[in-house]
Order: structure tokens, then C-alpha cells, then sequence
């Protein structure tokens, strides 16, 4: 079984009892008294090259990544670094990440938020919704071409916009045909769990100019920020290399710092 299969496997046993415990009407009607989102997409399509800086604590390439003992003050010092969006994942088994913290980020900051999961129904865009995030991944490998139609349409009547993730030519050409506006272009394998930072150039001149492109994985400074710029992305999404440093603001500045260089600001 694929690693991708194996977590699927987990997110839908875990979605049953969460489904259980909180019938979807009634987590509707918990959705009625959350404001309307922040526009994600729109962050992203201002000037320059932006950061979106992930709250992750494990992954299945490399287990556990950081004892992240307060996702909020992770979250505020993204916020003071200049992130453009926020990335909560909340996948549990192999991310040790759960809808706690997105609630948790959610309350401390005010720059919009990705949840970032393995998403195989609604009934997850309007958790999203009631927790506060302004966007949702969608990853195309997970997903059959009628559900990821559905999951776009769906995300943005709840006013989420859907960031959907592709790896190869095919999926690219499945995500355009879906409708697809923001598309990250994950640089790891989900396979062989292996990044190739070349995936990206690969396949983004194969995005159309006015999707915004969104370089997934493997950042470990502001010169991969640049390299990944160069090839045609309008913001990376950094997870790792943040958790892992001693200094998350600064790594954050330093990465908002590239992105805003006059060169990439005036691109636009
Ligand atoms: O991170 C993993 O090991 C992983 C394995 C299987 C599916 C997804 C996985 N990661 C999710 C991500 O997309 C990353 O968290 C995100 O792009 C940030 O990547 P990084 O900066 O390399 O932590």
C-alpha cells in the first residue's frame, strides 16, 4: 500500500467518527455564526513572491519534526515575519496535527490560514470553515476528477479557496480542468517521499500565467525562495526548514525579504 493510500485510509476512519460525533447539519449550523473569511487568493496575488509558513509537527518522510508546544505562538512569530498565509496542518495520524491547532492559530493571528489535509469530502471544507481557515488543499492524487470538480465548487461557495496540488503533467492538466486558480506544484514525491526542487520548473510553464503557482516543499532559504521565483512561482510553502530552525521569525523575514525584492515585486 502507498504511503498517500495509508494516510487515506487513516483520514477517512477518522472523518467517520468525527462524523459521528457531529452530524453535518449540525456542524452547518455551527458555520452560520463564523464570519466570512479572510480572501486567500486574492493575499496572494498581490505583489512579489509570498511565504506561506506551515505549523507542522511530523511528517511520514521524517517523523517527528519539533515539539511545537504552542502552535499559536509559532503562528505569531510567522505573523511577525511577514507570512502571507499560514499552513495548519491538521492531519493526525502521520502529522501529528489536529483541528485544535488550526483553532488555536486561528485565534491568535490575523493573517489568513491554509488547512492543510488530506481532504476527501465536504464535511472537511466546512470544518475548515468553522475553524477558521480561509483556504483548502486539495490534492489531486488523492481525489477522482468528479470529486476534485466537486471539492473546488464546493470550497469556494463556502467562500474557501481550494489550493490545489498536483506532482506531474497529468495531474497539472486535471487541476486546470477542474478550475483550478491557486496550484501548488508539490515537490515531493508521495511515492518515494523524495523531493526533487526541479519539479517545479518542470511543470510550471505548463500553469497558465494568471493561475497564481505555488512551489510545495523543500525550502530551505531564501536562495531556494529565489530559484523557485525565477522559474514562475508566486509563493512557496515552507514547513520544515521553519520548524526546525531556531529562529522562526527571522527565517520567515528573511524569506518575505526575498520575496518583496523590487525585481519580483515589479514582475507582476
Ligand atoms: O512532508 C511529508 O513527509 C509528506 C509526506 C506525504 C504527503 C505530504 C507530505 N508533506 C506535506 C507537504 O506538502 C509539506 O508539509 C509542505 O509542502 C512543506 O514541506 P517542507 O517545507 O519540505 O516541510
Amino acid at each position: 500500500m502507498s504511503v498517500l493510500d495509508e494516510i487515506l485510509d487513516g483520514v477517512r476512519a477518522d472523518l467517520a467518527q468525527r462524523q459521528a460525533e457531529l452530524p453535518l447539519d449540525r456542524l452547518k449550523a455551527q458555520a452560520e455564526s463564523v464570519p466570512v473569511p479572510k480572501d486567500a487568493e486574492a493575499a496572494l496575488r498581490r505583489p512579489g513572491v509570498h511565504v506561506i509558513a506551515e505549523v507542522k509537527r511530523a511528517s511520514p518522510s521524517k517523523g517527528p519534526l519539533a515539539s511545537i508546544s504552542d502552535p499559536a505562538a509559532l503562528a505569531r512569530d510567522y505573523e511577525a515575519g511577514g507570512a502571507t498565509l499560514i499552513s495548519v496542518l491538521t492531519e493526525q495520524r502521520r502529522f501529528n496535527g489536529s483541528l485544535d491547532d488550526l483553532r488555536a492559530v486561528h485565534a491568535a493571528v490575523e493573517t489568513p490560514l491554509l488547512r492543510k489535509d488530506f481532504v476527501v469530502s465536504s464535511y472537511q471544507l466546512w470544518e475548515a470553515r468553522v475553524f477558521g481557515a480561509s483556504a483548502i488543499l486539495l490534492i489531486v492524487a488523492a481525489l477522482t476528477q468528479e470529486a476534485l470538480v466537486s471539492l473546488v465548487e464546493r470550497a469556494r461557495s463556502l467562500d474557501l479557496t481550494p489550493l490545489v496540488e498536483v506532482h506531474d503533467e497529468e495531474e497539472v492538466a486535471r487541476a486546470l480542468d477542474a478550475g483550478a486558480t491557486v496550484i501548488g506544484v508539490n515537490a515531493r514525491n508521495l511515492k518515494t517521499l523524495e523531493v526533487d526542487r526541479d519539479t517545479f520548473a518542470r511543470l510550471a510553464p505548463l500553469i497558465p500565467a494568471d493561475r497564481v503557482r505555488i512551489a510545495e516543499s523543500g525550502i530551505r532559504g531564501p536562495h531556494d525562495l529565489l530559484a523557485y521565483a525565477g522559474a514562475g512561482a508566486g509563493a512557496v510553502l515552507v514547513g520544515e526548514s521553519l520548524v526546525r530552525g531556531r529562529n522562526p521569525r527571522e527565517a520567515v523575514a528573511d524569506l518575505v525579504t526575498a520575496g518583496a525584492h523590487p525585481a519580483l515585486r515589479d514582475r507582476n
